[in-house]
């Protein structure tokens, strides 16, 4: 695998199609309707969780699939395809480029061991961070782009309702490849992240989450309601 899926992304917008847990659009077809309808929109990539899911998504389309695990397990926080096995299924199953967890919280296993598992299955590493700083140490232990996906996901990162711009600056002033990814709720954030020196954006829930979107609106309907 070499960096032109990257370069098939820059400049672009990657839709991130997931259905939680209790979603009634969790299923490997509706999954992949999303992803075609993202495509037709014009996303250059999409992201895609689990391995039912990415099989479904490559047996409809090319466009470059950026896959990864969500794994609840006891032993730690790190949630975003936390093993090597499940990195490398990804990579069988199509993915081009494996989102894992990049932050510095304790793992099941080290981050240079899985960025070579990733690396000899042809695919390249997105590291989901929530600091500058775990950039830096992604980026050194051979991620190839970062994503700021985890921002607001860690105790000691920014929370916040909106994205973390403070995050994208610093990444910039750093000189880091970072993808914007989180809480870009509407196209002008995502125009906004990408002038900030994003690589590509990535955007989740405001095009493939109608059930959150329906609760934006409800909201904003009952807090206009009269007293
Ligand atoms: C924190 C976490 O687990 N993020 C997940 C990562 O894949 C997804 O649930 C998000 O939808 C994705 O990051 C896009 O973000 P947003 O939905 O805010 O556009």
């Amino acid at each position: 695998m070499s960096a032109d899926v990257l370069e098939r992304l820059r400049g672009g917008l990657v839709v991130s199609c997931q259905a939680d847990p209790g979603s009634p659009l969790r299923d490997p077809f509706i999954i992949g309707r999303l992803a075609l309808a993202a495509v037709m929109g014009g996303a250059r990539g999409v992201r895609i969780q689990g391995f039912d899911n990415v099989g479904a998504v490559r047996a409809v389309t090319d466009v470059p699939i950026i896959g990864l695990t969500k794994t609840d397990r006891d032993d730690t926080d790190v949630y975003i395809t936390p093993t090597a096995a499940e990195a490398v299924r990804l990579a069988e199953l199509g993915a081009q480029i494996v989102a894992l967890d990049g932050t510095d919280r304790p793992r099941p296993e080290p981050l240079a061991a899985m960025f070579a598992a990733v690396h000899g299955a042809g695919a390249l590493v997105m590291a989901d961070i929530s600091t500058v700083d775990e950039a830096r140490l992604a980026l050194a232990a051979g991620a190839d782009i970062v994503g700021t996906t985890l921002s607001g996901y860690t105790p000691h990162s920014r929370p916040g309702p909106e994205a973390d711009w403070m995050l994208l600056d610093e990444l910039r002033h750093a000189g880091l490849p970072f993808a914007a990814e989180g809480r870009l709720n509407a196209p002008d954030d995502a125009a906004r992240a990408m002038s900030a020196g994003a690589a590509f954006v990535v955007v989740g829930s405001a095009i493939t989450r109608p059930d959150v979107i329906t609760g934006w609106f409800t909201r904003a309907l009952q807090d206009a309601l009269p007293e």
